[in-house]
């Protein structure tokens, strides 16, 4: 069985136009198996699924996240366009686990991401459980091997379990750090509640760098910030992660693990654009939503304007 699924090109619908006026008419389709990629001269973008929520499984979550890279589109679809006419969006179809194998999954995920990203595409891959991160930090370093990734996560969670016999969505940034000399780690938004007294003692180990939910609020944005450059300042590439359940479950019901306690629309705005205009950025992701908790599609909304807004800042850059 195939672990690749091309682009569904009846999910990109909605009102039409003559002048490109909404998303899904601008979007175009790129199997990744049989068709050439071109390399860019133009900004483009990459729209890629990875639809897996096997790490949320062995994670003893609750899954649903697999459907959530179509849920995504979905709610792209209707936006309305003000992206520059040169700037492409090209939808390169879905990545799929098979029975269960995870590591497969993600060795072939980031073989894709480095592929698309030797192109010169700005890639944005549409979750899929957090487990995606591992794939795609691989995939980043395999294009840029003598680059330092700083990563960049908007999360509830560390996700710095440590691995016991196998990975899952709560073990990347574990993973990462021990296959990696280089760990530089930020994250935003990380809840006390929700993260053991061992995973901030790893987290500490690990010199992870962190703002907790209670700090990350649009009041503390100086303060936000100047964390928020210096970490840029020392690395050579970012990469950054969303995974949606650091949203406060009244923005982002439709999560595995909702947080009452999770942070607003307006400081994770503020500082994606912060970070989409660092020019550093490399690759994004949003991770973590689940369709099947979903209140009339309010989670998946959101994710589709963070994923236009990413496109937006990146190209106005
Ligand atoms: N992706 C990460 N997930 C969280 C799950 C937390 C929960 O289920 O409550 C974690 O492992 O910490
Ligand atoms: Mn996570
Ligand atoms: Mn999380």
């Amino acid at each position: 069985m195939k672990n690749y699924k091309r682009a569904d090109t009846h999910i990109w619908a909605g009102r039409t136009s003559e002048d490109q006026l909404y998303l899904h008419e601008k979007v175009t389709f790129l199997d990744l198996e049989n068709d050439e990629l071109i390399e860019n001269q133009n900004t483009a973008f990459a729209i890629l699924g990875y639809a897996c929520d096997e790490g949320v499984r062995r994670n003893s979550g609750r899954v649903g996240a697999a459907l959530a890279p179509d849920a995504i589109r979905k709610m792209m679809a209707s936006l309305s366009n003000h992206l520059d006419k040169s700037v492409q969006i090209v939808d390169i179809g879905n990545i799929i686990c098979n029975k269960n194998d995870l590591e497969y999954t993600q060795s072939y995920t980031s073989n894709k991401i480095a592929q698309i990203l030797k192109y010169k595409y700005f890639t944005i891959v549409l979750g899929g459980g957090h487990d995606l991160a591992y794939a795609h930090y691989n995939g980043i370093k395999e294009y840029l091997p003598n680059s330092s990734i700083g990563i960049i996560n908007l999360d509830a969670h560390f996700d710095l379990r440590k691995i016991e016999s196998n990975g899952n969505s709560g073990t990347p940034f574990y993973q990462i750090s021990k296959e990696n000399d280089r760990f530089k780690y930020l994250c935003l938004g990380i809840q006390e509640e929700s993260n053991n007294q061992e995973l901030f003692k790893t987290a500490h180990q690990l010199g992870v760098k962190y703002i907790k939910s209670t700090d990350f609020n649009i009041q503390n944005r100086n303060y936000i910030f100047t964390v928020l450059d210096n970490f840029i300042d020392q690395v050579d590439n970012v990469y950054l992660t969303i995974d949606m359940d650091g949203f406060s479950s009244a923005f982002a019901p439709g999560v595995s693990a909702p947080s009452p306690f999770g942070f607003s629309i307006d400081i994770a705005l503020a500082v994606i654009e912060q970070i989409c205009k660092s020019g550093k950025l490399v690759s994004s992701d949003i991770v973590e939503l689940n369709p099947e908790y979903d209140l009339d599609n309010c989670t998946a909304r959101l994710a589709a304007r963070l994923a236009y807004y990413i496109m937006k800042f990146i190209s106005s850059e």
